[in-house]
């Protein structure tokens, strides 16, 4: 063999060594602190804090794009709005799973659109939510939307200390008629009941404390194995599951008749052209509407009502607009291109508060590269919403509740960009939900004045929001505040319908 040719092909395989050694994708992960063995950063994250707030600190020391560790499981924390654009949006194809976790498959939440990975039954879902709830077919259901809305002065009316329910049933009567047709009872709805206990024991199932989260494989082991109590509880909470699914549906099933039923979005799941007549996936589509939209709908309204309560600056200039532009009467629908200024409240309210800092996590499903770092396959992701929201380069005093910010010429990022998610897991509810909130609250506050309640001399005292310890859960309510609910001016009583 020439020997210049052997030299020549060692120097050769030297030189492409060297290069693919320079360009070949590092495996170093994003910045953040140090862990230890086998636990990781478990302990990094003081339980004293809000996490979202921790999360920001490390990026003032290490940057927007950070990772943590716990036992096995890695976490991307995304500090910016641009990071968390560049994979969630830009790189959607592969961000866009769903961590799977055990007592969420046995339990069988794992079915619902929310939460089921990105296989096709999850896209199917996707679509046919996006068909009946946005774009040319969402007006459809504004005279549900309308009718609830007028209902509710009367209610406050009648029973003020329950405002916080009154908000609550509002959303509740518009998904259950909407979805099925079905007219909830204003107290203890069975339907409703069910539900809302399905939401309580999700928020069980989804700690990560749970052993059968962290050990998967208990769940192949007998449930009545001492130890094993994850298995029994996801188990019952399966039962709880099926109820919800099957209930309403089989009462629309048996009412078909009924005219709202006909036109209800469960019927039209069923007739919806896509490639379905799979009954599964319309009555699991259907329930999932109100498992996703009433408690975030309704602690949204909620914070709205503390932040008018703080701000009676923004609630006069509020009522003012209402009336210039309606005289006399009720908002509808039909209005809200010209009440700009409540649109602008709802959207800083869910800037000032976060319903979830982190939203739904997404998980990426292969391995990655960003800005140098390498982004494991399975990773979950963390969006640092409340670090966006509280960033004063993007929001000016960000601490103070400001309307203003959404209208004139330069609005600032409107929250309605990140607080519904990103990319193809965004929320398909958003529209409705926008549309809700925007007609609950012009109601409230053109009959209403929502005051401070110090003692019983300013009225009867409604009581809402919740203490809560630092966590990841979404949705959240406000913070415990008191308020009372005076009727605007003598004239107000001919606006309850009473
Ligand atoms: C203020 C009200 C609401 C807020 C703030 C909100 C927010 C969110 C967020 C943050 C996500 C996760 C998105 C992601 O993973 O990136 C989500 C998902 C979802 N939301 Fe909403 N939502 C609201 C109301 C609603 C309503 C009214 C409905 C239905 C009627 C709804 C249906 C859904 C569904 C089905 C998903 C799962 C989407 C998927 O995983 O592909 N939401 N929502």
């Amino acid at each position: 063999m020439d020997s210049s040719l052997l030299v020549k092909a060692s120097i050769g395989l030297v030189v492409a060594g060297t290069i693919y050694s320079i360009t070949r994708p590092s495996k170093k992960l994003p910045p953040g602190p140090k862990g230890i063995p086998v636990i990781g950063n478990l302990f990094d994250v003081p339980l004293d804090k809000e996490f979202w707030v921790t999360f920001r600190e490390w990026g003032q020391k290490w940057g927007d794009v950070l990772h943590m560790r716990i036992f096995g499981f890695h976490f991307i924390i995304l500090n910016s709005m641009e990071a968390t654009k560049d994979l969630l949006e830009k790189r959607g194809k592969i961000y866009s799973a769903r961590a799977s976790l055990p007592m969420f498959e046995i339990a069988e939440y794992s079915k619902l659109v929310a939460f089921e990975t990105n296989t096709n039954r999850w896209s199917d879902g996707r679509k046919l939510i996006m068909q009946f709830l946005t774009g040319k077919e969402l007006p459809k259901l504004y005279p549900t939307i309308e009718d609830e809305c007028s209902k509710l002065p009367a209610k406050i009316y009648k029973n003020p200390a329950k405002l916080g329910d009154h908000l609550e049933m509002s959303v509740v009567g518009i998904i259950m008629r909407t979805t099925y047709g079905y007219v909830p009872d204003e107290e203890n709805d069975r339907f409703t009941h069910i539900t809302f206990k399905l939401l309580d024991e999700m928020l069980v199932a989804a700690r990560p404390t749970n052993i059968l989260n962290v050990f998967s494989f208990m769940r192949y082991l007998p449930p009545w194995l001492p130890g094993n109590g994850n298995l029994r509880t996801a188990l019952k909470f399966r039962e709880t599951m099926h109820a919800v699914v099957d209930g309403p549906y089989e009462w629309a099933q048996a009412n078909k008749e009924n005219p709202e039923v006909a036109q209800s979005l469960c019927a039209r799941f069923q007739n919806s052209g896509l490639d379905i007549d799979d009954k599964d996936l319309a009555e699991w589509t259907a329930a999932v509407q109100f498992i996703a939209g009433a408690d975030t709908t309704t602690f949204t309204l909620h914070a709205a009502t503390k932040a008018m309560l703080l701000n009676q600056d923004v609630q006069r200039k509020a009522q003012a607009e209402l009336d210039s532009v309606l005289g006399h009467r009720l908002p509808t629908m039909a209005d809200r291109p010209n009440l700009p200024y409540i649109d602008a409240i709802l959207k800083e309210t869910s800037r000032w508060h976060l319903l979830g800092p982190f939203g739904a996590p997404h998980m990426v499903d292969s391995d990655d590269h960003y800005k140098g770092y390498f982004i494991p396959k399975g990773a979950i992701i963390l969006p640092n919403m409340g670090a966006i929201a509280s960033d004063p380069t993007v929001y000016p005093d960000p601490t103070a509740f400001q309307p203003e910010r959404h209208l004139g010429e330069e609005p600032q990022l409107d929250s309605g960009h990140y607080n519904f998610g990103f990319g193809r897991r965004v929320c398909p509810g958003k529209a409705l939900a926008q549309a809700e909130m925007f007609l609950v609250l012009a109601t409230m506050l053109k009959v209403f004045d929502i005051a401070p309640w110090t003692s019983e001399k300013d009225g009867v005292k409604a009581a809402i929001g919740e203490a809560r310890a630092p966590s990841m859960d979404m949705p959240r309510r406000p913070t415990p505040f008191e308020c009372t609910m005076k009727l605007r001016n003598e004239s107000s009583l001919e606006l309850l319908g009473l």
